[in-house]
C-alpha cells in the first residue's frame, strides 16, 4: 500500500511570537505544499528520503582515483528531526513500532523562511503515515500531533502552524484553540530574503529578552495581542472592502514595528518591508519567526509593482494565494 499526502505552507497575518505567550494570532494557509509519500518496506526500519533539503555537515575529499565522503551525522539527523518525531508519534499511536516504513518528501516551501515548512512536513508526514497504518485521525487530531512534534523538536511552539497547515483557510488561533475566519482572497505578495532563521533559536532569543526585561517586553506582547484583536474585528466587520484592507495594512505596520522591537527583524527584512510600502502596499510585515526568511505585503492592485520593488531591493517575490485546503490525502494505492 502507498499513500501520498500534502500539506500547505502558511503566512502569519498577525501575531507571531506573541502567540507563544497565549495572545491571539491570525494565520492563513497558502498555495505552496509539501508532499509526503509513505509505504511499507521489507526491513524493520524507518527510511526517510528528503529530496528538497540540504543535509549539513557533508564533507567530500578526493584524490585522483578515489572519493571520500564524511558526514557530521548529528547535524544530518537534526535536520530530519521533525519528520522522525512525526513518524515515531504515529507509530506509537498505531501500536506499529517495529514495522518498516519508507517516507519520501518533496516540497515547494522554502525552509526556515517563516512559511511553516516544519509544520507542513510534520502534518503531511502524520497524514500519510497514519493513513498507511490504518489509523483514522481527524484534521484536529493531526494538528495536535503536529504541535507535539514542534514542542519536542523546538522546545516551545504555540501550535498555530500545525493547526493552519492541517485545517487550511484563515484562522484565529489562541491558546491551543482555533476558529475559522471568513475566507477572503487577500491580495498578498510574499518577499523572501533568501536567508533563513531557525524558529527554535528565534523563539529562545525572545524568551531570553523577556526574562531579562519583563517590564519592557510584557507591554510589547500585550500591544501585539491588541493589534491582533483589532485585526480580527476588522476582518469580521461590515466595513467596505477598501477601508477594511487599509485598516489591516496599518495594523500590519504596527505589528512589524513591535516585532522589530523584539529583535526578530533584520536589515534585509526591513529593506523589503520598506520597499513594499514605498511601492504602494497598504502594509508590510515579517511573517513567521523572522531572523531572515520572509515578509509579506498587502497590495491590492499593486501586486506586480510591489513584487518588482522586492526584487530591486534584493529579495525574491512570491505571488501566492490563500488556500482553502489544509492537509490533503492525494492518493491511496493498494
Ligand atoms: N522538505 C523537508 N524535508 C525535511 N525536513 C524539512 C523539510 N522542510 C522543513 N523541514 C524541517 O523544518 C526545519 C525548518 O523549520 P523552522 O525553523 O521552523 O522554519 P520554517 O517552519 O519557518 O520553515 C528544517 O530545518 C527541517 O528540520
Ligand atoms: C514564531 C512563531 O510564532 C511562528 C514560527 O513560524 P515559522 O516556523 O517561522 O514558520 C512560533 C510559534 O507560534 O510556535
Ligand atoms: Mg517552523
Amino acid at each position: 500500500m502507498r499513500v501520498l499526502a500534502s500539506a500547505p505552507a502558511k503566512i502569519i497575518l498577525f501575531g507571531e511570537h506573541s502567540v507563544v505567550y497565549g495572545k491571539p494570532a491570525i494565520a492563513a494557509a497558502i498555495n505552496l505544499r509539501t508532499y509526503v509519500r509513505a509505504e511499507f518496506n521489507d526491513s524493520k526500519r524507518i527510511k526517510i528520503e528528503a529530496h528538497d533539503i540540504k543535509t549539513p555537515g557533508l564533507i567530500v575529499s578526493f584524490s585522483e582515483n578515489e572519493i571520500y565522503f564524511e558526514s557530521d551525522y548529528g547535524k544530518a539527523a537534526e535536520v530530519l528531526s521533525y519528520v522522525r518525531q512525526a513518524i515515531e508519534l504515529v507509530m506509537e499511536e498505531a501500536d506499529a513500532n517495529g514495522k518498516g516504513v519508507t517516507v519520501s518528501i518533496t516540497s515547494q516551501i522554502p525552509v526556515g523562511a517563516g512559511l511553516g515548512s516544519s509544520a507542513a512536513v510534520a502534518v503531511a508526514t502524520i497524514g500519510a503515515v497514519s493513513k498507511l497504518l490504518g489509523l483514522e485521525l481527524t484534521r484536529e487530531e493531526i494538528a495536535k500531533l503536529g504541535h507535539r512534534v514542534e514542542l519536542l523538536v523546538q522546545g516551545a511552539s504555540s501550535g498555530v502552524d500545525p493547526t493552519i497547515s492541517a485545517i487550511g483557510g484563515i484562522i484565529h488561533y489562541e491558546k491551543g484553540k482555533f476558529e475559522h475566519l471568513p475566507f477572503v482572497e487577500l491580495p498578498i505578495v510574499v518577499g523572501y530574503t533568501g536567508s533563513s532563521g531557525p524558529t527554535k533559536e528565534l523563539v529562545a532569543m525572545v524568551r531570553r529578552t523577556y526574562e531579562e526585561m519583563p517590564e519592557i517586553v510584557e507591554p510589547i506582547l500585550t500591544s501585539m495581542g491588541k493589534v491582533v484583536e483589532e485585526a480580527i474585528e476588522t476582518l469580521l466587520s461590515e466595513l467596505e472592502e477598501g477601508m477594511k484592507l487599509a485598516r489591516l495594512g496599518r495594523l500590519m505596520n504596527i505589528n512589524h514595528g513591535l516585532l522589530d522591537a523584539l529583535g526578530v527583524s533584520t536589515k534585509k527584512l526591513s529593506e523589503l518591508v520598506y520597499a513594499a510600502r514605498t511601492a504602494g502596499a497598504l502594509g508590510a510585515k515579517i511573517t513567521g519567526a523572522g531572523g531572515g526568511g520572509c515578509m509579506y505585503a498587502l497590495a491590492p492592485e499593486k501586486q506586480s509593482e510591489v513584487a518588482t520593488a522586492i526584487t530591486i531591493a534584493g529579495g525574491t517575490p512570491i505571488i501566492t494565494e490563500i488556500s482553502r485546503e489544509g492537509l490533503r490525502i492525494e492518493e491511496v494505492l493498494p
